[in-house]
C-alpha cells in the first residue's frame, strides 16, 4: 500500500485536563501517514482518486475547531477514526504533538496506529 502523508499540520483548539486550559486555544500539530492505493489516481491523472491531503487537512481542521477535549489521546483518537471512515483510509499513523505543554521540552505528545496496511 501506498503512503499520502502531511506533516506538521498546525490546528487551534481548546485542549487540556487543566481548569486554565479551558479558556484558551492552543496549537497542536498532526503528523499523519495514510496507506492509500495511489495507483488508479495516477494512471488516470485524476484528483478524485486520490487521496487528496488538501481536503483532509480541512476536515482535521474543521473537527478540532469544533470539539474540545481534556486529553490529546482523545483528540488523536477521533480524528484517526474520522479520516479513516470519511476518505477509506485502511490504516493511518497518526502523531500529536502539544508543543507549548512543557516549556523544558522541544515537543511531546502521542502517537497511534490504527487499521491494517
Ligand atoms: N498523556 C497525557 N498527559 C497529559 C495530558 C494529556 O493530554 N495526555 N495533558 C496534560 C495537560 O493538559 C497539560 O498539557 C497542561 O500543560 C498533562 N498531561
Amino acid at each position: 500500500m501506498d503512503i499520502v502523508f502531511i506533516k506538521q499540520l498546525e490546528v487551534i483548539t481548546t485542549i487540556g485536563v487543566y481548569e486554565w486550559e479551558k479558556s484558551l486555544q492552543q496549537k497542536l500539530y498532526f503528523d499523519l501517514e495514510m496507506a492509500f492505493d495511489n495507483r488508479p489516481a495516477a494512471v488516470n491523472d485524476d484528483i478524485n482518486l486520490a487521496l487528496n491531503y488538501f481536503s483532509v487537512s480541512e476536515v482535521v481542521n474543521q473537527f478540532a475547531q469544533q470539539h474540545q477535549f481534556e486529553l490529546i489521546e482523545t483528540m488523536a483518537e477521533r480524528v484517526a477514526a474520522l479520516i479513516m471512515e470519511q476518505f477509506s483510509v485502511p490504516w493511518i499513523k497518526l502523531t500529536l504533538h502539544k508543543p507549548g505543554a512543557l516549556p523544558k521540552a522541544q515537543s511531546l505528545g502521542v502517537q497511534i496506529e490504527r487499521g491494517t496496511r
